[in-house]
């Protein structure tokens, strides 16, 4: 029988909107499901309505591929309008998808990250040096510099571009674009048609901003063409290169570019997010924060770490995960049936009809995470095989799981790892977390003292 779905009072054309704080509308959702319960209805501008889940079982049943695919929903809608069918914003079924999945699938692998190490560290040890050149009175804007890393990262391990965001005050003119255009696209979320037809110097300005990526990812396209490139590693090279195995097809080169702003948006404010929260969290848990400087002087022994030494600090990607538990950068993901179907057992749902994944709040269901839920304690990934992988979602589900996992965790540890080597941490000014939300989740004004340690054992 019908169950009954729990919906907020609404307000005429707004919908729930006036009851949300548009500013940090994630967390307006996670106290709405912490009222209304693992499941409820939200009603948006237009008459759109949206079905939240956020209780295990409904989450691990909506998980079920057979039954449920991705769904590219409004928020990436918007997002396509730049990155057209890359892999985030292409449905399972459209061509490129799944040529782009088996082509890079192997660029992203676990092995292939033996391949970006050095890339990785070349940029971490600008992060360090930079901290190392403070004075004892200066403090670091966490966000800001792990953004400035994640950003270069990305762009050196993507395609040879080096954004040397440590030598810049101002964003790269590409980043200006890209954050201005996401911003657009967030904006529009929560905009009546009837606005969004009105404002056509902010239309313009987002066209332009869209050209401007386009110029620039074309041109590295196209300069890697003509004259090739020496390391060949890079994701571009992969992509230039790769041939789905089971067709013989390339990417071309409109495809290319899509993919290219894809890992530029998916890749560097996510994972900058997650090293930002993990160094909140051991600011807070000095028990915690002792385990892992224990782990780094026992690992990284020399003065800078091998791929092999990354993948043997356990602890600091122990800390990760739990970090990603309580700060799951990318909130929330969108399935849709694939047939009629009943959602466990008790929500009847017809073909194309949608559920969204409130990951911040699965990861605190009491029934699968115990009592503690709000507890910094990265011991509960200590056994991986006692992990409730249903009710832990941070890279999405399936096949349709972030790609770049392998990648962000790799550049995390070593980094996380790094800092931990190099500083002692100190919580200044007993900053208290408050979460920014933009694209994803970030600690809004979050500030720390580093103080070199001395050279361990
Ligand atoms: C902590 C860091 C990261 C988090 C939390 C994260 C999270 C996610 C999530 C939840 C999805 C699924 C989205 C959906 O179902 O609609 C996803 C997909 C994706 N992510 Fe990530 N991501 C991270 C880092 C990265 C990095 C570093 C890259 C690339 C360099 C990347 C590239 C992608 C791509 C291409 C997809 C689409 C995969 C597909 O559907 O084929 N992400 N990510
Ligand atoms: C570009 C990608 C990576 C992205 C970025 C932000 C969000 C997403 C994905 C997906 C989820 C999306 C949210 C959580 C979402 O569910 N939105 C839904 C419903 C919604 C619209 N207005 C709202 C205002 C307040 C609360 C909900 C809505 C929607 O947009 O349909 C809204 C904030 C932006 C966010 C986090």
């Amino acid at each position: 029988m019908e169950q009954h779905i729990p919906q907020p009072k609404s307000f005429g054309p707004l919908g729930n909107l006036p009851q949300l704080d548009l500013e940090a509308p994630v967390q307006s959702l996670m106290r709405l499901a912490e009222e209304l319960g693992p499941i409820f209805r939200l009603e948006l501008p237009g008459g759109r309505k949206e079905l939240y889940i956020s209780g295990h079982e409904l989450v691990e049943d909506a998980c079920d591929e057979t039954r449920f695919d991705k769904r590219v929903w409004a928020p990436l809608q918007k997002v396509r309008a730049f990155t057209g069918d890359g892999l985030f914003t292409s449905a399972t079924t459209e061509p490129n998808w799944q040529r782009a999945h088996n082509i890079l699938l192997p660029s992203f692998s676990q092995m292939a990250m033996r391949g970006y190490h050095e890339m990785m560290v070349d940029i971490a040890v600008q992060l360090i040096q930079k901290w190392l050149r403070l004075n004892p009175d200066e403090s670091v804007e966490v966000a800001e510099d792990m953004t400035r890393l994640t950003l270069d990262t990305i762009g050196l391990c993507g395609f040879d571009y080096r954004f040397n965001s440590f030598y810049r005050e101002q964003s790269h003119p590409f980043i200006t674009s890209m954050t201005r255009a996401l911003d657009e696209a967030m904006g529009q979320l929560q905009r009546l048609n009837i606005q969004q037809k009105l404002m056509v110097v902010t239309k313009r300005q987002f066209q332009h901003d869209i050209q401007a990526m386009y110029a620039l990812v074309d041109k590295i396209i196209a300069e890697r063409k003509a004259h090739g490139q020496a390391s060949g590693n890079d994701l571009l090279a992969h992509m230039l290169n790769g041939r789905d195995p089971e067709t013989g097809e390339r990417l071309d080169d409109e495809n290319i570019r899509f993919q290219i702003i894809t890992f530029l948006i998916a890749g560097h404010e996510t994972t900058s997010g997650l090293l930002s929260f993990a160094l909140y969290y051991l600011l807070k848990n000095p028990d915690k924060l002792q385990k892992a400087y224990e782990e780094v002087d026992r690992v990284l022994v020399d003065a800078v770490p091998s791929y092999t030494q990354v993948r043997e600090l356990s602890y600091i990607r122990m800390i990760l995960n739990e970090s990603l538990r309580l700060w799951p950068t990318a909130p929330a993901f969108a399935l849709f049936a694939k047939e009629d179907t009943i959602l466990a057992g008790k929500y009847p749902m017809k073909k194309g009809d949608s559920v969204n994944v409130l990951v911040p709040i699965v990861h605190r269901d009491k029934a699968v995470w115990g009592e503690d839920v709000e507890a910094f304690r990265p011991e509960r990934f200590e056994d991986i095989s006692k992990v409730p992988h249903h009710a832990f979602k941070p890279f999405g589900n399936g096949q349709r799981a972030c790609i770049g996992q392998q990648f962000a965790m790799q550049e995390a540890v070593l980094v996380l790892g790094m800092v931990l080597k190099h500083f002692e941490i100190i919580d200044h000014t007993n900053y208290q977390l408050k979460v920014k939300e933009s694209l994803t989740l970030k600690p809004d004004g979050f500030t720390m003292r580093v103080h070199p340690r001395s050279e361990q054992g």
